[in-house]
């Protein structure tokens, strides 16, 4: 829980000369649910590996007072920052409740682990709680469904009392009603973290951001409400290709059109 906000500012990553991220400056804060989107290879996850210290880059990334980069994973982590991936990590042979008690372990003390044998921790019940997997505790995590892996990463990360989640591609592969359960639980979470999604699903989008970041090559091609985005003649130009663009002008005073076509460019 944090009244911090993450501020990225002038952010450059290159790979041998190679700019993946351009000077990207954003930020996000707790009670929205941010969204970072563009086509692929617009360098939304290597934004988020600068963030967490797994890429090198330069410029700034401060969380509240403290500036993450530079700083190595661990301790990014232990400042509160904590990220999931396009594939679910957890441990699959191992139940919800050992995935949980195994990232709790981060925290806690050997007493407390101690103790964790005797009960389940508090945070732990919170987390589950807060997901929706309490009546899922001894089942293996290689056998739930995709949507309940992922939240069960979000819970492992609830579990580490993680003050910024940043999702990479949270939806992926979902059904409809996981869509659903998933956006809503963000937004549950987001009351008092600060929430960064990465997507590439447009509906998913449009339903659960308060706030959007729209990257093209590497930079910030718009940022704004969900409204805004769809309207800005630059982002109906990148999703819809030249050859839309000379539509561009027409479509902007029809955003609900402008929002259906984006929808099915991209799912
Ligand atoms: N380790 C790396 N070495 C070299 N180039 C990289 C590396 N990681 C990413 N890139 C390149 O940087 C650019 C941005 O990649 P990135 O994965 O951040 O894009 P993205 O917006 O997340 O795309 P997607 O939606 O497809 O996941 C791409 O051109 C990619 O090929």
């Amino acid at each position: 829980m944090t009244d911090a906000s993450l501020v990225v500012t002038d952010l450059h990553v290159e790979f041998s000369g190679f700019v993946a991220v351009g000077g990207v400056s954003f930020d996000a804060h707790p009670g929205e649910v941010r969204f970072l989107i563009g086509p692929n290879g617009a360098g939304k996850t290597t934004c988020i590996d600068a963030i967490t210290g797994l890429t090198k880059g330069t410029g700034s990334a401060r969380l509240g007072e403290k500036e993450l980069l530079g700083k190595q994973v661990h301790k990014i982590v232990r400042l509160g920052v904590g990220r999931t991936f396009q594939t679910a990590s957890v441990f699959d042979e191992l139940t919800v409740l050992q995935n949980l008690d195994i990232a709790a372990g981060l925290h806690r003390s050997a007493f407390s682990l101690l103790r964790a044998r005797h009960g389940i921790d508090p945070s732990i019940e919170q987390a589950l709680a807060e997901t929706g997997l309490a009546a899922e505790l001894a089942t293996p995590a290689g056998i739930l469904s995709h949507g309940q892996k992922q939240w069960l990463e979000i819970a492992m990360l609830l579990v580490q009392d993680a003050k910024v989640l940043l999702l990479d591609e949270p939806v992926a592969g979902m059904s409809h009603d996981e869509r659903t359960a998933t956006g809503e639980l963000l937004q549950r979470i987001a009351a008092k973290r600060i929430v960064l999604v990465v997507e590439h699903d447009m509906d998913f989008m449009r339903r659960f951001a308060t706030r959007v970041t729209v990257l093209h090559q590497g930079k910030v091609l718009s940022q704004g409400t969900v409204a805004e985005v769809q309207a800005d003649p630059k982002v109906q130009e990148v999703y819809l290709g030249t050859a839309g663009a000379a539509t561009t002008a027409a479509m902007a005073v029809v955003p609900e059109t402008v929002a259906e076509t984006l929808k099915l460019t991209e799912d």
